[in-house]
């Protein structure tokens, strides 16, 4: 059966809750494919031979998307988070807009053949941070109010926009107000399909850069009807496991009639100097109780991001069924 719009879904089903799936760069990674590149997790889908009759990255990457669904996944995610112009034009060979495009079409038909029409298809953009590794600290440099952030996210953008199978357009892991802030501010001839931000949050609950959550709703509230009327759910991502219920019951009580969407990471935390995850002393919370306080705070998408394998996206799914129906 074909889907229902998400747009629909999110605002007429107000206790439809949907599974998002897990962490695609790192699940890659698991199994075996080398994304350690500027272009990160798009790293296979920029080689010819992805594309041809028997390519072993291709099965890898359709078993991913397999596991998450066969996990209970109804939202998959596109790979390419880390596909922006800017990246790809300067480190693959692939060096016009229109090869560009042509380049994302084939990725976004590809996943889009491989789960079927039931299922939502998310266009994955990474923020302005992801070309300068910058995503868990917000630093932008001295002047983040002058980036153009427009003309960073338009190629990609505007190749999503026009894509009827992308559903749902998601700007992931921001960890700036400057950027959140372009972003907003982007009328429907900019975007022009649902689309969410997903924050990228720090431990103690504020905006990598320092912003309070309550400064981000104050700057929603703000813009009134001037909002982007396809900004369907606000969220967080790659955060902690085990802070990611306070993190979102904060932004739930600053926005509260806000849908909401939430991803956290495994529970395992990065040693950015080792470069490796390692689990940390304090034991995570279980999926089950995370999810259940989710849903309690407004969560309308729940999924996982880094490090959070299909058998984390079954126990989401079985805790939204315990929960939800
Ligand atoms: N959706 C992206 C991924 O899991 C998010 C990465 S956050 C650094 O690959
Ligand atoms: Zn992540």
């Amino acid at each position: 059966m074909k889907r229902i719009s998400i747009e629909k879904l999110i605002l007429e089903y107000p206790t439809r809750v949907l599974v998002l799936d897990g962490g695609q760069g790192t699940e890659l990674e698991n199994r075996g494919i080398n994304i350690g590149g500027p272009v990160w997790s798009a790293t296979p889908f920029t080689s010819d031979s992805f594309w041809e009759q028997s390519s072993h990255d291709r099965e890898v990457v359709e078993e991913m998307y397999r596991d998450f669904m066969n996990a209970g996944a109804n939202v998959l995610m596109t790979i390419t988070y880390q596909a922006n112009f800017k990246s790809i034009s300067e480190n693959t060979s692939i060096q016009t807009l229109s090869a560009y495009n042509g380049f994302l079409d084939r990725i976004v038909s590809f996943t889009r053949r491989f789960i079927g029409e039931e299922r939502y298809l998310v266009g994955s953009i990474g923020p302005w941070a992801a070309h300068v590794s910058s995503e868990y600290t917000g630093n932008y440099g001295p002047h983040p109010e002058d980036i153009d952030y427009y003309n960073f996210f338009k190629p990609q953008l505007d190749s999503f926009n026009e894509n009827k199978d992308i559903d749902l357009i998601g700007f992931e892991t921001v960890p700036n107000f400057h950027e959140l802030k372009a972003i907003l501010s982007w009328g429907e001839d900019i975007i022009s399909k649902p689309f969410y931000v997903g924050l990228s949050v720090h431990d103690n609950g504020l905006l990598r850069d320092g912003t309070t959550m309550e400064e981000v709703s104050a700057h929603i509230k703000g813009l009134g009807s001037r909002i982007n009327k396809h900004l369907l759910l606000m969220g967080v991502n790659c955060i902690s496991f085990n802070r990611s219920t306070l993190i979102l019951r904060t932004l739930h009580e600053s926005l509260p009639d806000t849908p909401l969407l939430v991803y956290p990471n495994s529970g395992e935390v990065y040693d950015v100097k080792e470069k490796t995850w390692h689990w940390p002393t304090d034991k995570p919370e279980s999926w089950d109780i995370t999810v259940k306080t989710f849903i309690d705070s407004g969560a309308r998408i729940i999924g996982g991001c880094c490090r959070t394998s299909p058998k984390d996206i079954a126990e989401i799914a079985t805790a939204v069924r315990r929960y939800c129906e």
